[in-house]
């Protein structure tokens, strides 16, 4: 447990294997926003229903000139059949009546009384219409398990008539703040309303708790206002000084360490564990490797709470804004900006500057011991206005 920090990649699987997708529950489709499916969403009915017009105008039967007996609206087809010679006014989505196999948008259209010629090109057979079914048809697979629900999938779901998904539910969350020099306010407590907002992107309940002072006895009081929640995640106290005591508290509360402390600057003094049913992650306290473990661990784990099938951040390769240095003994997240397709990094490195880390729009990796790399070389860059937590 007190071994040398484990690189990122192996954290993220240990990570990553202590998470298990919460269980299932049908919610309302409207309500499903963010979450992810425990089973796939197949299709109740056939979309669209019927052969509709795609453009305002005249459905057609047979050649011209044509009289028109009638209209389809939306909600109010035309009743009958049309005959060769035949036209009905026609809306865009209202049903093409049986008998017509085109339709004539209003711009070629020339039309008399009830007398309809063309004033443009003929159009061809299945012109301007949507044929039955051609976006799904009953019993199709529309999404897989592990789905999430977006506002798009939201919009699928309902058109294909599902009233209800059923979905992973959403975690309980609480963030702990801790420090004396929180609860004096000589410090100002930043990281519990950060990281709920980090967390708050993502559909869960977040009990904000603190701030607690370095105390055994009060974070253990505060520990016990957990013991419902799906997932715990403290700040401060998690490195090696004297008042550091929230591995202790973890403990005492019941807690089973998994890991502690990876090899990435800023956020070393990581702290992974379980109890019971929940996941407790410890994060550092500098406000910075706070929010990078949160990024990196703290947010994945929700994802992987809520089913998400991929849960860890994806970086992708940017060219570097300027000449970076080999990497050191830890890898280390460079705040950066992105601009004109570069990521250039902000030199102040310091883990509680939280000036640069508000202006970054990116973090650029450096692995362990990397070689150098010169401007304009792709380096693995992870956005941050992605993915809730800008
Ligand atoms: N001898 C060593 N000292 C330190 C090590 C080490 O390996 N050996 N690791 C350093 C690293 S790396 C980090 S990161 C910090 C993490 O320390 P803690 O997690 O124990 O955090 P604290 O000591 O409680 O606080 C550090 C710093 O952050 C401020 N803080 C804490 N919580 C909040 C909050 N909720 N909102 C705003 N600011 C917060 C706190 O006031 C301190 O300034 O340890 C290094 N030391
Ligand atoms: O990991 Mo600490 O976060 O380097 O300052």
């Amino acid at each position: 447990m007190s071994g040398a920090p484990l690189p990122l990649e192996d954290a993220w699987a240990k990570l990553l294997a202590l998470v298990q997708a919460l269980p299932a529950e049908d919610l309302a489709v409207g309500a499903a926003g963010g979450r992810y499916l425990a089973q796939p969403l197949a299709a109740r009915l056939t979309r669209p229903a019927a052969d509709l017009s795609a453009m305002d105008g005249f459905a057609l039967a047979g050649e011209g000139p044509w009289s028109v007996i009638g209209e389809s609206r939306c909600g109010a087809p035309f009743g009958g059949a049309l005959e060769d010679g035949q036209a009905v006014r026609i809306s865009t989505g209202a049903t093409v009546p049986a008998g017509s196999d085109r339709v004539l948008i209003q711009e070629d259209a020339r039309r008399d009384g009830d007398r309809l010629a063309l004033a443009g090109p003929m159009p061809g057979p299945g012109a301007n219409i949507r044929a039955r079914g051609i976006d799904f048809g009953e019993g199709d697979a529309l999404l897989p398990a592990g789905s999430r629900i977006g506002p798009r999938q939201v919009a699928l779901a309902l058109s294909a008539g599902a009233d209800t998904v059923r979905v992973h539910r959403a975690p309980r969350v609480a963030i702990l703040d801790c420090g004396d020099e929180l609860v004096d306010g000589s410090v100002p407590a930043t990281n519990g309303a950060m990281l709920a907002a980090m967390a708050g992107a993502l559909p869960c309940e977040v009990r904000r708790i603190g701030p607690v002072p370095d105390d055994r006895e009060a974070l253990g009081q505060a520990l016990a206002r957990c013991d419902d929640c799906d997932f715990v995640l403290t700040s401060g106290g998690a490195s090696v000084g004297d008042h550091d005591l929230v591995r202790p508290a973890l403990e005492a509360w019941g807690a089973r360490m998994a890991f502690w402390r990876v090899a990435i600057r800023p956020g070393k003094p990581l702290m992974v564990a379980r109890r019971e049913g929940a996941l407790v992650l410890g994060l550092p306290g500098n406000p910075v490797s706070a929010f990078v473990t949160g990024f990196l661990f703290a947010i994945p784990a929700l994802r992987a709470l809520l089913g998400a099938p991929d849960p860890l951040p994806a970086s992708e390769p940017v060219p570097a804004g300027r000449d970076l240095p080999p990497g050191g003994e830890r890898g280390e997240f460079l705040r950066a900006n992105l601009r004109g397709g570069r990521a250039l990094p902000i030199m102040q490195r310091d883990s509680s500057l939280l000036s640069p880390l508000a202006r970054a729009d990116a973090l650029i990796w450096r692995p362990p011991h990397c070689p150098p790399a010169k401007a304009g070389t792709d380096v693995p860059v992870y956005r941050l206005e992605n993915g809730a937590i800008a």
